[in-house]
């Protein structure tokens, strides 16, 4: 058994293959064999060389990008003194006023105007401020909370809270008064609350440093400024599809987003700019199409939106003649846009074109694997491809196998193929050649 296990194992070792050509005259398996060639043909041609231009070279976009926002709101809140009668500008509500392919516009706000560091009440909100005596503050003397604004001086006093009236808290050192986050809940309605009629003016310069070619978004349709600040972008526009001053409300609604629902609490929406350049047309048709989505998206119930806090501080010369800091501090509600750019650009290289062709070329072979798996196991005649397919041949120096073979005519140890039957013929060379 071993022995024989062994005898298979050398005969295995003792093989090469080599491949023949065995030319088959039939319609059904040339019509196979043409109608892959064709697939294949056609894949490389239509797919990989036309539709995904694969003759040509390719190169990603690099782009640089400005804003600049315009618009005004008035706001008359004259019941609530810390956000009074006033007029918002630009250089109020976009913060920070230039970022990296970003702006916020602030929609909301909670201000808490003329801090200064001193001691007041601290915030009644927050857990284990609030207080019966002096006794238990002095307790907490010197340390403070996370959501705290200062160090507890130790004294137990009353509260600044309006919906906190009669409740006595601990006293703190810190910019003084806190803020009062209960002033959201009074507003009915947020106080930029026509920030959806605000426009930004985005500047994108891009570059295919491959090709040289520099391109923006600001094209010579505008003969001047004027011209050009009083446009608006519109997808359906052939014209003001591409310009480059878009209003908040349009961004918002061709992403799907209703501007009133992002404005009280904030939210992140994004612009896309998509620089997809054929460069073998004309440099004119290389132009930006644009897109929005709501980054934020879904019905979140807790933290919703998007906030933080910002503070401009002045200082004061006092009537002895000190100096004294103050600060305005603001809690910010707003939509912080990301600009994303994006794009392709291609021209025709005959070293993609030779590529796909030769990578094509290779890929005919599959062609014949297909058929000679058809032939072989799926067709009617396929046990006559197979015998002319397979010739076995013992050659003149397949001595063991031979003898073994001469020795036990019964015990097959030959590989377990079908043979076009020239083993005698094989072994009558092998006995000339000896
Ligand atoms: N967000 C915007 N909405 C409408 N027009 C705008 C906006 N941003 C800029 N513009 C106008 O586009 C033109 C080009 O703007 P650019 O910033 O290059 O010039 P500018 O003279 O510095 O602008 P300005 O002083 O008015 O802010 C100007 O007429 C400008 O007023």
């Amino acid at each position: 058994m071993t022995s024989s296990v062994i005898r298979s194992a050398v005969s295995v070792f003792f093989e090469y293959d080599t491949p023949r050509i065995a030319h088959i005259r039939s319609k059904k398996v040339g019509l196979i064999n043409r109608l892959i060639q064709l697939a294949i043909i056609g894949y490389i041609i239509g797919f990989v060389i036309v539709y995904r231009k694969g003759y040509q070279d390719t190169d990603k976009v690099q782009s640089s990008v400005t804003t600049k926002l315009k618009g005004i709101v008035f706001s008359n809140y004259s019941d609530i003194p810390s956000i009074g009668v006033r007029t918002w500008d630009v250089a109020d509500y976009v913060v920070p006023p230039q970022e990296s392919n970003a702006f916020f516009v602030m929609t909301n706000v909670v201000p808490t105007p003329a801090q200064t560091q001193k001691t007041c009440p601290e915030d009644p909100t927050i857990d284990g401020i609030q207080c019966d005596s002096d006794a238990y503050c002095e307790s907490l003397k010197g340390t403070s909370s996370m959501k705290g604004n200062g160090p507890i001086t130790g004294k137990c006093v009353d509260s600044d809270f309006p919906k906190f009236n009669g409740t006595k808290v601990c006293q703190i050192y810190g910019w003084c008064p806190v803020e009062n986050d209960d002033l959201l809940e009074s507003l009915k309605k947020p106080v930029l609350q026509n920030a959806s009629n605000f426009t930004v003016f985005i500047k994108n310069n891009i570059e295919f440093p491959k090709f040289g070619v520099s391109r923006r978004n600001i094209f010579g349709t505008y003969k001047n400024d004027s011209e050009l600040s009083s446009c608006r972008w519109n997808r359906d526009h052939p014209k003001d599809k591409f310009c480059p001053i878009f209003v908040l409300d349009d961004i918002a609604r061709d992403a799907g987003v209703n501007f009133n629902d992002l404005n009280f609490q904030g939210g992140v929406m994004q612009i896309v700019i998509t620089w997809n350049c054929n460069l073998d047309h004309s440099i004119n048709d290389c132009v930006p199409s644009y897109s929005f989505r709501r980054l934020d998206k879904g019905d979140f119930k807790i933290s919703k939106g998007f906030n933080f806090r910002y503070a401009n501080q002045f200082g004061v010369v006092q009537p002895d003649g000190s100096f004294k800091l103050y600060r305005d501090l603001y809690k910010a509600y707003g939509v912080r846009f990301l600009v994303t750019v994006q794009g392709t650009a291609g021209k025709f290289s005959i070293v993609p074109l030779l590529l796909n062709v030769a990578s094509g070329l290779a890929l005919l072979s599959v062609a014949t694997i297909i058929c000679d798996i058809v032939v072989l196991y799926f067709l009617k005649a396929r046990h006559f491809y197979r015998e002319k397919k397979y010739l076995d041949i013992k050659g003149p120096d397949a001595f063991e196998v031979l003898k073994e073979e001469s020795e036990h005519p019964d015990n097959d140890n030959t590989p377990n193929r079908k043979s076009t039957s020239t083993e005698s013929g094989s072994a009558s060379i092998a006995n000339q050649v000896r």
